[in-house]
């Protein structure tokens, strides 16, 4: 009898033990030049190579039949650091897979759902009104990227958590930053260490949750609050007997509101800071959005709120934002683990080897988004030309983003009322911006403000 050929790994040097390539990715993504760093490897040895990242071997794959692996065989499941499963919870969607995700994404759907969505308009449209007049209003300058990461933030609580401005909101604020630091440190949990403040903000961050989660469940039992009042309630509602949907426990509440917190609020605040700077950058696409903006604004009273519909108008500024995460994707790429041996390509994936995919590989590919270092938003004019698969800023398959539209909602409503109400330009040169691991503009993007007067 033959043997079956046995299949073949993929080219490419593991590099030095443990550290293997791991230095050289970060110095790349710290200088911006994360992109080239794997176009050369690709160049070198193909769409499918291997190599050893945070000490693990790697594939790395690229292109869009790689993307379609990724995201649509649930073979290949999400990968965390230990830190960050040690400091956000072992409960969250990100660590479950089979049935287990698809429960908790279910749950989340019941709060991301659109009739549920279009309620938020309002809430977000009140903190964006009041972020503006503290820190932008009376101001001749601003530096957009710490100011976007508390406008996101503030958003975030008032509807994942339900926590208006005040001490508990504060307190979780400053627990969350730390915990946050820790996520991709060396685990090793003595005095002192990163990761050992962070596995103490951790707990802090879970009791006030735990006190939060008490009185909301009053409010629900009395009938005081709608079962869509913010994420918590929403959760806690389908442990409502009679609904229908299976409970969740106090810690999968926990663990996923304070995942859905991290994962939705500093990636939206890159988006918004590199559409300012974008539009800084670009008088015409600037005029166009601002024409979109306040063709809107006077359809509205004064002190009007912006609603569901019109959102749904701010069509050019949307596909503003799609290019910029296009260009400027706020999730480099990410990693899996694959759950069995998987081949693809003629390669050999083997069981326990971790997979890393990047957006930057399709979406700045010249053969599917023609000349790719132009910013054109038309390219979104017909969505439907945009090859499966591709565009991959939100990722794919089961486990894409399930806060887009949420995000979309916050990045119009704060673009809405920027550029209906000032007129700016970089207060110096751009020089560029870093990630670590998102994208940061190096200087936080300081712009001059004009204010354009009364809308
Ligand atoms: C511009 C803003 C955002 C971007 C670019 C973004 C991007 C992404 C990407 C690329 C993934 C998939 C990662 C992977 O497959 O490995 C993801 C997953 C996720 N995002 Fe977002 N996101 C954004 C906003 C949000 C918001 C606002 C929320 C919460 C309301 C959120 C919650 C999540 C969650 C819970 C997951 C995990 C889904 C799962 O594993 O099933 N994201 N996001």
């Amino acid at each position: 009898k033959q043997k079956p050929p046995k299949k073949k790994l993929p080219p490419g040097p593991f590099g030095f033990p443990v550290i293997g390539q791991s230095l050289s990715l970060f110095r790349a993504l710290r200088t911006n030049t994360g992109e080239q760093w794997l176009e050369q490897k690709v160049r070198k040895f193909g769409p499918v190579l291997k190599l050893s990242l945070f000490g693990h071997p790697t594939v790395f794959l690229a292109g869009q039949a790689a993307n379609k692996l990724v995201f649509g065989n649930d073979t290949l499941t999400p990968r965390q650091t230990r830190s960050f499963t040690s400091i956000m919870g072992r409960q969250t969607m990100r660590e479950m897979i089979g049935d287990d995700h698809r429960r908790l994404r279910a749950a989340f759907g019941q709060f991301l759902k659109p009739d549920v969505l279009k309620k938020y308009v309002s809430k977000i449209d009140e903190e964006v009104r009041y972020h503006i007049k503290m820190n932008w209003t009376g101001q001749q300058t601003v530096t957009v990227t710490p100011l976007m990461k508390c406008l996101t933030f503030d958003i975030m609580c008032s509807l994942i958590f339900g926590l208006d401005r005040g001490d508990t909101r504060q307190a979780l604020a400053t627990e969350l930053v730390d915990m946050v630091a820790g996520m991709w440190s060396i685990p090793l949990n003595i005095p002192f260490t990163r990761f050992n403040k962070s596995m103490k903000a951790s707990r802090r961050a879970r009791r006030i949750l735990s006190k939060v989660i008490q009185e909301r469940r009053r409010n629900l039992d009395h009938g005081l609050c709608s079962p869509h009042a913010d994420l918590i309630t929403c959760l806690l509602s389908l442990n409502q007997e009679g609904c229908g949907n299976e409970a969740l426990s106090e810690e999968e509440i926990i663990d996923n509101t304070i995942f859905a917190m991290v994962a939705g609020h500093d990636t939206t605040a890159v988006l918004i800071t590199f559409m300012i700077r974008q539009l800084a950058k670009d008088p015409a696409i600037h005029a166009k959005v601002a024409r979109e903006q306040e063709g809107i604004a006077k359809s509205k009273t004064p002190g009007e709120t912006l609603t569901w519909d019109d959102l749904n108008k701010m069509k050019y500024t949307w596909r503003v934002a799609l290019e910029t995460l296009r260009m400027i994707p706020p999730v480099f790429g990410s990693f899996r683990k694959a759950l069995k041996d998987v081949e693809f390509n003629g390669y050999l994936i083997p069981k326990g080897w971790h997979v890393f995919w990047a957006s930057s590989m399709t979406q700045m590919n010249a053969d599917i988004f023609h000349e790719p270092h132009k910013f054109d938003p038309t390219r979104f004019e017909n969505q439907s030309s945009i090859p499966p698969y591709c565009f991959i800023a939100f990722g794919g398959g089961s486990r894409i983003c399930p806060g887009n539209e949420f995000a979309r909602i916050e990045t119009l409503v704060a673009m809405h009322y920027i550029v209906t109400q000032f007129r700016w330009k970089l207060s110096g040169e751009d020089d560029g911006f870093t990630r670590y691991p998102l994208p940061s503009p190096s200087q936080g993007l300081t712009i001059k403000l004009e204010p354009k007067g009364d809308m």
